[in-house]
């Protein structure tokens, strides 16, 4: 049995825990990671965005976690991956906003419901439905998953000013990428009611699926923090296409967006004013 690292044993309280002073799960302290947090499902897709930026620095690997923090512009910016789905992005939510992170910013893949959000494009997610189970851990249903309007106008000016074909919809995070995205389970698995959630959907106008911005939205307007996402769609479901592209696209449209965040956050600060908007400062 001689592959198991050594287990270090560590002891804090159970209601906050800590791992040796650093977050029990992502495994970051105070001071190694910035405010603005830009968060992939996929840590493998943390050093390709923190490759976007003028200087990157690996904060750690825990699990699903992996943390990068640098600077762009000269302004502090980290990413943390929150793997698939809401109970591991709720977990990276709590820790994160413990070590300081108040700015959150999604950067996922995104499967489409609507014929024109083609494969390769970029949806901005202005707020979701909650199918994602977890936020119904944290609040009643009918509380809404809202991005916030600065960060979401901050993604926009970010895709206009790199010249990106984009769109701003609402998405629909589900708690399985098969079933609870209308699609048959194995050697076609199917219920009867499983074709009708896409449908319904549909035409609501909802334009995606995914599988953590209701979670990330619901918990950053619970706690009074600022949440929006980016996602490149490699997927579209009306013409059963899946094609993976748009992701460093993603990137650089959110990496951006910080930049444009921390300048009108100043501009905001100097103003005296208490709620930002367009012609502040
Ligand atoms: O590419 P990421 O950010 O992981 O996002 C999407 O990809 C995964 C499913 O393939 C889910 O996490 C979904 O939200
Ligand atoms: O179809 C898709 C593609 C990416 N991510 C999802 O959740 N669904």
């Amino acid at each position: 049995m001689g592959g198991w690292r050594a287990m270090e044993r560590w002891r804090s309280e159970a209601t906050r825990p800590q791992a040796g002073g650093v977050q029990y799960h992502i495994r970051c302290g105070p001071g190694q990671v910035a405010r603005y947090v830009l968060m992939p499902g996929d840590p493998d897709r943390v050093p390709l965005i923190a490759s976007t930026w003028d200087e990157a620095q690996p904060v750690a690997r825990h699990r699903e976690y992996t943390t990068y923090t640098g600077k762009v512009g000269g302004v502090a910016i980290s990413s943390t991956s929150t793997g698939i789905g809401g109970p591991s992005t709720a977990i990276a939510v709590e820790e994160l906003a413990e070590v300081g992170a108040d700015t959150f910013i999604r950067v996922g893949t995104c499967g489409a419901i609507q014929p024109e959000v083609r494969c390769g494009e970029l949806v901005i997610v202005s707020a979701a439905v909650r199918h994602d189970g977890t936020s119904d851990d944290y609040v009643e249903p009918a509380y809404p998953a809202a991005a916030h309007y600065q960060v979401v106008a901050a993604l926009v000016e970010a895709a206009e000013r790199l010249g990106l074909p984009y769109h701003v919809g609402v998405a629909a995070s589900t708690a399985s990428f098969h079933a609870g995205q209308s699609r048959p389970g194995w050697r076609g698995y199917t219920q009867t009611w499983t074709g009708q959630r896409i449908e319904d959907l549909r035409r609501a106008g909802v334009l995606i699926f995914e599988m953590e911005a209701a979670t990330l939205y619901t918990l950053a307007g619970l706690f009074g923090l600022r949440a929006g996402g980016v996602m490149a769609v490699v997927a579209n479901r009306v013409t059963d296409e899946m094609s993976y592209g748009g992701v460093e696209e993603s990137a650089r449209v959110a990496t951006e967006a910080v930049r444009i965040l921390a300048e009108w956050d100043q501009r905001l600060q100097r103003s005296g004013r208490r709620h930002w908007y367009p012609s502040v400062g």
